[in-house]
């Protein structure tokens, strides 16, 4: 490395005056800077140093040496997600051979092998923040030595050691090396929340702690889990309790029921902004609608306050909402972890997206209404809803436990203790109620040939197997016997969309539109293209409509994303910004694009585009999404072919109103009717045409009326 030794001749040449003046600027500057960098990581030292696992550091690592399986049970807060994975790694447990000779010791540096480590979470925001702290925290940069995975995003290269990764992505890893073998070390994190992922890869890992020789090493970790249930699934593993927490939060709970949570939650608001020293506030609520409604009534109410209510409390005056939920995108996530401007609280108006692992710097006070809005699945329509339900105690604690990272902090709960001791202890898992295609296709193309016979802790209904089974096996990912096909099924499996997308991508080369295909599956996967502020319908309205396709949502998208393709580079952020148009979105959806691109390259799939014609692109889309293929009723609304559930296309659709003939829908969502969402105009003749083994013409009406065959079928596309 060149550095102030070097000999003369080494040395760049004499500088003339001003430029050895500027040089002198920027190397105070540097120096400046690595000053507080050094300041920083000193400062960032000690609070490691402080957190409950830092002392138990040397006894939780010989307990991983003496153990394959370990349940780590530890406070929220108390440093588990951070910390343990650098313990592991500075002890060279990461390195294979069981463990290394040396103990303690929590800084980076002195890397003795390629062995990895992961660390599982259940939210992608989970992952990219706490991998950008570990980094931080061991001084690298991010991607290097510590680095983050999660679906189309992926922050590691050769050198990465730590990975955090959500549960899916480690799962779609096990399809290329089911024995996880560049991992010493595997952490399931917050494992209490049960997500679909989580139970399959616990399910998988239980499998690989069994195969893999002495050095592989499974920990199970959460603040909130019931030990003994993971104790026994795993035959008796060991589990051991970090005690102690950082900082105490106070729990508040309201001494008689709410009728309104969301008044509820208004007042509580502006009381904490009103009364309470200085601290941002954090509310859960339980979707996008109630954080927007929460957010316009903020805005109004704190502007009406009478002068000096206000930060009575010593806090600051003024107060700024913002939202962070799924939908909504990452650049605009991340706005919530900035610090607060001078003078400003933070409130943040948050889904169960901020409820486990990740740390909001500035938060001392959590609002909890105690509600969650929860994926359903009815198996039997492959309906899912979102209904909202009370939280379990096990989320309540997580929710708290957001206030005291930091400092001292008090949580609220906009509901009775009684209420509390009635909650269910902790959250039922996800697979009990979930739409399992995904999940199956993986399995299957892991060589779990008896699905329903797998190792789940907790056994979906087998009714969603078998809808999950069945729906595979038209879409032409299954054979008869229930086998993986070797064309489509495994080429399915390989692609990282919901299985009717990996058709609609398959089907989409032989039909020469592929690119078109790319783009609407990127589109779709990147939520929020289009900005909807409430306040300018009519505006918002005026300017989407050159974007409108008769054809419908998908093509809506396309039309957007081509339009933003034409403009000239430099003036692509105003554009969007102009036409309410996510530019972040459409970049994420682009980025998909070149993944799928690269998938669907390896697969020989040919990349053709279908140009100004809309209708390969709408019979590529009829080909994976038949299952959710649907026809006008005399009476209003659609029945769905294959199941003959009513559905009424969803109001945000550009079709809705328009009464097409026949549609396919992305999907199915329960509120207070059956709403089909992304809906695309399609014409009935194509179904026995795209999937002659799952719906049959009826004789004698060609573009007439086409009922599901009996039986099922497999569906005729190939791949390609
Ligand atoms: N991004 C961050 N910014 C500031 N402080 C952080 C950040 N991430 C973690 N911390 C600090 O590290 C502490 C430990 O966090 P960590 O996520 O390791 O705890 P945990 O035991 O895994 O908690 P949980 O069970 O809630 O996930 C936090 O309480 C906070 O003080």
């Amino acid at each position: 490395m060149a550095g102030a030794d070097d000999p003369p001749a080494a040395r760049p040449k004499q500088l003339a005056n001003g430029q050895a003046g500027r040089k002198r600027v920027a190397e105070t500057r540097d120096e400046d800077e690595g000053a507080q960098r050094r300041a920083r990581r000193a400062r960032l030292e000690a609070e490691r140093r402080a957190l409950p696992v830092w002392a138990t550091r040397d006894a939780l690592l010989a307990e991983v040496r003496s153990h394959k399986t370990l349940i780590i049970v530890g406070e929220t807060g108390s440093g588990k997600t951070t910390q343990i994975p650098q313990f592991l790694l500075a002890a060279g447990l990461a390195d294979g051979g069981g463990g290394g000779a040396g103990g303690g010791g929590g800084g980076g540096g002195g890397w003795r092998g390629r062995g990895m480590i992961a660390c599982t979470q259940p939210r992608r925001v989970a992952a990219v923040t706490v991998a950008r702290r570990v980094a931080e925290e061991m001084g690298v940069r991010l991607g290097q030595e510590v680095g983050y995975s999660i679906r189309f995003d992926d922050c590691t290269s050769p050198a990465t050691r730590i990975k955090y990764c959500t549960d899916g992505m480690l799962l779609r890893e096990c399809l290329v090396d089911p024995l996880l073998k560049k991992y010493e070390v595997v952490i399931v994190d917050e494992a209490h929340e049960r997500t679909v992922s989580t139970d399959v890869l616990l399910g998988l890992l239980k499998g690989v702690a069994a195969r893999r020789g002495g050095s592989f090493r499974l920990l199970v970790m959460s603040a909130t889990l019931d030990a003994q249930a993971f104790s026994s699934y795993f035959g008796g593993a060991r589990a051991v309790w970090v005690r102690g927490r950082q900082h105490p939060v106070a729990v508040h709970c309201t001494t008689a029921p709410e009728d309104n949570y969301l008044d509820a939650a208004l007042n509580a608001v502006l009381q904490v902004h009103c009364e309470e020293g200085p601290g941002d506030i954090l509310v859960f609520l339980t979707g996008q609608e109630e954080i927007e409604g929460l957010e316009r009534l903020l805005a109004d109410r704190a502007a009406a306050l009478p002068d000096g209510a206000a930060g009575r409390g010593g806090g600051p005056g003024e107060l700024l909402a913002l939202p962070i939920y799924a939908a909504l995108p990452p650049d605009q996530q991340m706005r919530v972890f900035d610090p607060a401007p001078p003078g400003c609280r933070k409130a943040i108006l948050a889904t169960n997206i901020a409820e486990t692992s990740i740390t909001i710097p500035g938060v001392r006070y959590v609002i909890d209404t105690g509600f969650v809005k929860a994926r359903g699945y009815h198996a039997k329509l492959g309906a899912d809803s979102l209904q909202v339900v009370p939280v379990s105690q096990a989320q309540a604690r997580q929710r708290s436990g957001r206030a005291g990272r930091e400092g001292p902090g008090k949580a609220y709960r906009l509901y009775t203790r009684d209420a509390f001791e009635a909650l269910a202890p902790t959250t039922p898992p996800e697979i009990l109620r979930s739409n399992l295609a995904s999940t199956v296709l993986q399995l299957k193309a892991m060589g779990v040939e008896d699905v329903v016979g797998f190792d789940f802790m907790d056994k979906p209904p087998r009714a969603a197997i078998v809808r999950s089974l069945e729906l595979l096996f038209a879409l032409g990912a299954l054979d008869a016997g229930g086998a993986l096909t070797p064309d489509v099924g495994a080429a399915m499996a390989r692609l990282p969309v919901d299985p009717m997308f990996g058709k609609v991508l398959l089907a989409s080369g032989r039909l020469g539109c592929s690119i078109e295909a790319m783009q609407v599956v990127g589109l779709v996967s990147s939520d929020g293209l289009f900005h909807n502020p409430r306040t300018k319908r009519d505006e918002v309205a005026a300017v989407r409509a050159k974007f409108v396709a008769p054809e419908g949502d998908h093509l809506t998208l396309l039309a957007a994303l081509r339009a933003y393709l034409q403009v000239p580079r430099k003036q692509r952020a105003m554009w969007a910004s102009d036409n309410y148009i996510n530019i972040r979105s459409l970049r994420k959806a682009l980025d998909i694009y070149d993944q799928l691109e690269g998938h669907l390259t390896a697969l020989g799939l040919p990349l053709r585009s279908c140009g100004d014609d809309p209708a390969p692109l709408q019979r590529a889309l009829a080909a994976g999404l038949f299952p959710h293929a649907a026809r006008r009723r005399a009476e209003g609304g659609y029945g769905v072919i294959a199941t003959g559930q009513e559905v009424f296309i969803h109001p945000s659709s550009v079709l809705c109103g328009k009464k097409p003939e026949c549609v396919v829908f992305d999907e199915l969502v329960r509120t207070t009717k059956h709403y089909a969402r992304q809906v695309c105009r399609i014409e009935p003749a194509w179904l026995p045409e795209l999937a002659p083994a799952f719906f049959a013409a009826k004789a004698g009406a060609a573009a007439g009326a086409v009922e599901r065959r009996g039986g099922g079928g497999g569906g005729g596309e190939g791949a390609g």
